[in-house]
C-alpha cells in the first residue's frame, strides 16, 4: 500500500494532536483502567496511554517502534478534560455511503452513555447541511439506536456540498454541543478540521473528532478503512455472476465495474477473493486500449486461449483515455467518466472489426456494494473505532480522527489524515498478488 502522505516527511511536531486544555477529571473508567494494568495482557498498551496524559509532549515522544510513526495512542485516559454531567456530544455523518455507518453512530451513543454518563447526544440530518438548515437534530437515546447496526446507509441521513463553517459551529453553540463527532471522506474531515479552527477562534470548548469513513480505503495512516471489507465482499459476488455468465457462453466476457475513485483496492481484493479474474485495470495503473500490447489484444487473445474472460475495472480507471469536462459534483470532487460503459463499447467495437464471435455481459454493482450492513469484522472494527472516537473526545482532544494503524488504535491530526491518499503501490505486494492470480502483463500498453 503506498501513502501519499510520508511519515519520514512528517515531522513529530505535525503530529502532535491537538488538545484543548489539561485533563482535571478523574474518568469514570479510571477503575477500569487500573484493574486492567495489572494485567500483562493490557499493560503494554495503557502504559503507552497512561504515559501519553503524564508525559509534556508524549506525541513525540511514544514512538519505540521504527517503523511507526509518533502518532498518539488511542484508548481511554486516567483523567478526561470534559464532566459528563455537563456535557452534550452530536453526530453527522456525511459523504458517499459505506458499509458500517449505523454501527459507529450506535457505538458512540452506547459508549458515551454506558461508559461515561454523557446521555445527551443529538443526531444531525443529512451531513453538514443539518449543521446550516432548520431542521432539528433528533436525540440520540438507547431506544432510537436499537437494532440499528444490523441495516445499511446511516439514520441520519447524508450529504455532499459545502456549508459555511461559521455558521455550523453557531448551531453547535446554540445547542450548547461540546463534543462533535464526524463520521466521513476526507472532505469531511477538512470540512471538520475548518469546524474545529472556527471554534478555537471564537474560544469554544469543542472536541471535533473524525471517524474516517471511504470504501475505497484510500485514507492514509489506516491499516484499512470500516466498510472496506464488507464492501469487496459484495464486489465479489458480482464478480461470481460475471465469471458464471462468461464461462456458460462461447467467448464469453463478463466486464464488472466497481468503486474506487482513485484507488484500486476494491478492484484487486473482489479480483483476488475470487480468484477468477483475468484482468484488474486500477486508477494508479495507466492502461491503452488498441495495439498489440493494449488491453483490447490481450483480452482478445486470452479468450481465444480460455473460452471465456473476466474484466475487473475500478471507476477511476483510464479516466487518461478521456477529455475531462470540468464537471464536479456537489461537494467540488471531479465527475469520473464512465470507463464502464467505454469499455463495453471498445470491446463491442474490437471484436466487430476482428468478425470474431463474442457474448458481453455488463456487470455494475455500484451503489449495491455500499449499501449493505456491515459484516461481523467491520461491525468489530466500527465498533473499536467509536469507542477510540469518545475515549479521544473526553480527555480533550480535538481537530483529530480515530484510525487503526500498523495494529494499534492511534490519533491522527487531520491535515495528516488529509495530506495524502493510500493507493495500490504498483511495486508492492498486492499488486503483485494480482499480476500471479490474474495471469495479466505487468504493463498493458
Ligand atoms: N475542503 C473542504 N472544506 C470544507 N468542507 C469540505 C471540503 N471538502 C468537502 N467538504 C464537505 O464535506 C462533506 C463531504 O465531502 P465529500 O462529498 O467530498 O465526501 P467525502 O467526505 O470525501 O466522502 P466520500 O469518500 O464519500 O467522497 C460535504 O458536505 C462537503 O461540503
Ligand atoms: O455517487 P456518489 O454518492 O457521489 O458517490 C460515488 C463515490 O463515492 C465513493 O463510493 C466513495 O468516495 C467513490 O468510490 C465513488 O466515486
Amino acid at each position: 500500500m503506498v501513502s501519499t502522505a510520508d511519515p519520514l516527511s512528517i515531522t513529530p511536531a505535525a503530529l502532535r494532536v491537538r488538545r484543548l486544555g489539561e485533563p482535571g477529571i478523574v474518568s469514570p473508567m479510571a477503575e477500569l483502567l487500573q484493574s486492567r494494568v495489572s494485567s500483562p495482557h493490557y499493560v503494554h498498551e495503557l502504559d503507552r496511554v497512561l504515559l501519553d496524559d503524564t508525559v509534556d509532549g508524549a506525541a513525540a515522544r511514544l514512538c519505540d517502534v521504527a517503523d511507526l510513526p509518533s502518532l498518539e495512542p488511542g484508548g481511554p485516559r486516567e483523567y478526561i478534560y470534559f464532566d459528563p454531567a455537563a456535557t452534550r456530544a452530536a453526530i453527522v455523518t456525511c459523504g458517499g455511503l459505506c458499509p458500517g455507518l449505523n454501527n459507529v453512530i450506535r457505538g458512540l451513543v452506547l459508549e458515551l452513555a454506558d461508559n461515561y454518563g454523557v446521555t445527551e447526544v443529538l443526531g444531525f440530518r443529512d451531513g453538514f447541511r443539518g449543521l446550516v438548515g432548520d431542521s432539528e437534530p433528533v436525540r440520540l437515546t438507547h431506544d432510537l439506536v436499537a437494532g440499528i447496526h444490523n441495516r445499511g446507509g446511516t439514520i441520519l441521513g447524508t450529504s455532499r456540498g459545502n456549508q459555511d463553517p461559521s455558521r455550523m459551529v453557531t448551531t453547535l453553540q446554540h445547542y450548547g454541543v461540546s463534543l462533535l463527532f464526524v463520521i466521513g471522506g476526507d472532505g469531511t474531515l477538512r470540512g471538520a478540521a475548518k469546524i474545529a479552527d472556527e471554534a478555537v477562534r471564537r474560544g469554544m470548548r469543542l472536541a471535533v473528532i473524525g471517524i474516517p469513513k471511504t470504501i475505497d480505503n484510500d485514507i492514509p495512516f489506516i491499516d484499512q478503512s470500516f466498510g472496506f471489507q464488507t464492501a469487496f465482499t459484495r464486489a465479489t459476488d458480482s464478480i461470481k455472476s460475471a465469471h458464471t455468465e462468461a464461462s456458460s457462453t462461447p467467448h464469453g466476457v463478463g466486464l464488472v465495474k466497481v468503486m474506487g475513485r482513485h484507488s484500486g483496492f476494491i478492484a484487486c481484493y473482489a479480483a483476488l477473493a475470487s480468484h477468477d479474474v483475468d484482468f484488474v485495470l486500477v486508477p494508479e495503473m495507466p492502461f491503452s486500449l488498441a495495439g498489440e500490447s493494449g488491453f483490447l489484444a490481450k483480452l482478445r487473445h486470452r479468450v481465444r486461449r480460455q473460452g471465456h474472460a473476466v474484466v475487473v475495472v475500478a471507476e477511476g480507471a483510464g479516466q487518461d483515455l478521456f477529455e475531462y469536462d470540468g464537471a464536479v459534483d456537489a461537494s467540488g470532487n471531479a465527475r469520473l467518466a464512465d470507463i464502464g460503459a467505454l469499455l463495453r463499447q471498445r470491446i463491442i467495437d474490437d471484436y466487430a472489426a476482428t468478425r470474431e464471435e463474442l457474448s458481453l455481459r455488463y456487470v455494475d454493482p455500484g451503489y449495491a456494494i455500499r449499501s449493505v450492513p456491515a459484516n461481523a469484522w467491520d461491525a468489530v472494527y466500527c465498533l473499536r473505532l467509536a469507542q477510540a472516537a469518545v475515549h479521544a473526545a473526553m480527555a480533550g482532544r480535538t481537530a483529530m480522527v480515530v484510525g487503526r494503524w500498523h495494529g494499534r488504535f492511534v490519533h491522527i491530526p487531520i491535515p495528516v489524515a488529509t495530506g495524502g491518499r493510500n493507493q495500490v503501490d504498483p511495486n508492492g505486494d498486492l499488486w503483485m498478488s494480482v499480476l500471479e492470480a490474474t495471469g495479466q502483463p505487468e504493463r498493458l500498453f
